[in-house]
């Protein structure tokens, strides 16, 4: 059996430098990037474009962060993300994915590709094993469209019940039993959550390898910023970037001197951060109907379980259990084997039949200290523009990552697109001080195609 559990390397290593010194001036500005998530890598490989010296500092002993790809059963399997969500209508990493001839799998429920969402492709059982029906399932999504204010998820269902009083049983298990539940009672409910097409050959792509280092001090000066890591050494540059996953910044790992301003702070402490993980059983054989989520709705959200089929977008027979909340949580305390049986047993309640997985991979971003959880949330009563505070640099402080995305919160591309904000601000800021503004080339280039068509197929 494989274990999918990151090999963090809170070490300090070495820095990796970007240098295309020849084509600078020895004046040329100088960034850190801290992290190499989707975010970080779009801020570096910006700010390189844009004639800056770029250093990045990663504390694993690889990039793409929460978008980790593992081969281990011979094919790729994503144990972060693998969605791209409302990818035909805005996704800001479209472009990118089109360039590189990359193929799409579409799945249901996106709402711009697959308005008509065809629930056909879900299915959910109660614990007796009997298909729940699909517009039982629909009424939760029809919801979700209606209220844009913030409420809890909790309250949004009870609207449902009002309305539909015969719904009531079914709505409560399956809605707490997906990644509903993962939100319950914390998460304000703006139904902003899309579900687009997919990349079953993963998302590595867009990454490349690399191999590098931290643990840091910050130390904000009027001319710049001086970054100590954890072995002692010290780096200095014009400006930094702060790419870390929000559960980083609250645990406090990285010391800023001066502290932060208490906006920031407050943005910091009140934004929500929540689990999900994928639990991925690999078979012999499929033994599973043709769908592409088989869910298992009860009484109680942990007897609920949720598996994504990757055997209809790879062909390889492969089921993900996708436990979220405190359930995640509470899973992650249990070794691989278990936490794979854990997931086994409740295929078992609906396929009595199946037979056990030959091999699993666990994830575990609430407890990997480089991630410490896996979204960032928006949390009931609390102010609206905490993303935006997040995002707001602090004088030659810029701040990017999923958690920093007013538009695209807890995505690939949203972090994607802050990194390209916050390379942006940062290019700006750096040269009102340099004074030549002809210097550097713009952050988001000129060149970058309008659109290229998206390779998306159906198996
Ligand atoms: C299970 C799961 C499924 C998901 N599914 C999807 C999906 O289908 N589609 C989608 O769009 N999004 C999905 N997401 C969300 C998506 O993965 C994230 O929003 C996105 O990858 C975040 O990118 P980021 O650059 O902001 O952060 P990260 O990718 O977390 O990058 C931050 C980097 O900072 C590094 N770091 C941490 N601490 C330090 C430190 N002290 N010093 C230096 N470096 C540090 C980390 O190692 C990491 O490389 C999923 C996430 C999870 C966990």
């Amino acid at each position: 059996m494989g274990s999918g559990g990151d090999k963090s390397n809170p070490q300090l290593k070495q820095a990796i430098c970007y240098s295309n010194v020849e084509a600078r001036r020895s004046t040329s500005p100088s960034v850190i990037v801290i992290g190499g998530g989707f975010a970080g890598i779009a801020a570096a490989r910006a700010l390189h474009d844009a004639s800056f010296q770029v250093i990045v500092l990663e504390s694993r002993n690889r990039i793409g962060g929460r978008v980790r790809t593992d081969y281990s059963f011979g094919f790729p399997v994503d144990l972060g993300a693998s969605w791209l969500h409302g990818v035909c209508k805005e996704n800001p990493l479209a472009p990118v994915i089109s360039r590189l001839g990359l193929p799409l799998y579409r799945t249901s429920g996106d709402d711009s590709v697959l308005y008509d969402h065809d629930l056909e492709s879900y299915a959910l059982f109660d614990m007796d094993g009997n298909q729940v029906p699909q517009e039982l399932v629909s009424q939760t999504n029809k919801v979700r469209e209606e209220f844009p204010e913030d409420m809890s998820i909790e309250h949004a269902i009870s609207i449902v019940f009002e309305r539909n009083p015969k719904l009531r049983g079914f709505l409560i298990r399956s809605c707490s039993g997906t990644y509903v539940e993962w939100k319950a009672g914390r998460i304000a409910a703006r139904w902003t959550w899309t579900y687009g097409p997919w990349l079953p050959s993963s998302y590595k792509h867009t990454c490349q390898r690399a191999r590098h280092p931290i643990r840091s001090q910050i130390n904000r000066r009027k001319n710049g910023v001086k970054v100590s890591v954890e072995n002692g050494k010290t780096l200095f540059a014009d400006a930094v970037v702060v790419a870390v996953p929000l559960g980083v910044l609250k645990s406090n790992t990285i010391k800023f001197e001066p502290r932060l301003p208490e906006w920031k702070e407050e943005a910091i402490a009140d934004l929500g951060v929540g689990i999900e993980n994928k639990i991925v059983l690999h078979f012999e054989r499929v033994f599973w109907p043709n769908v592409e989520f088989l869910g298992v709705v009860s009484e109680t959200s942990y007897g609920c379980s949720y598996f994504l089929n990757l055997h209809k977008a790879t062909g390889h027979p492969v089921l993900v259990y996708m436990p979220a909340g405190r359930l995640a949580k509470d899973i992650e305390k249990l070794s691989d084997d278990a936490a794979a049986n854990f997931a086994f047993l409740h295929l078992k309640k609906i396929l009595p039949d199946a037979s056990p997985p030959i091999q699993h991979l666990v994830s575990r971003w609430g407890s990997d200290v480089n991630s410490l959880g896996s979204y960032s949330y928006d949390a009931v009563g609390k102010p609206h523009d905490l993303y935006e505070r997040l995002r707001i640099p602090v004088d030659n402080l810029f701040f990017a990552g999923e958690a920093t995305s007013v538009d695209y919160p807890g995505s690939v591309h949203g972090a994607y697109h802050t990194g390209l904000m916050a390379a942006e601000d940062c290019r700006m800021r750096v040269l009102e001080r340099y004074g030549e503004l002809d210097l550097f080339q713009p952050v988001m280039g000129e060149d970058t195609p309008a659109s290229i068509p998206l390779l998306i197929s159906r198996i």
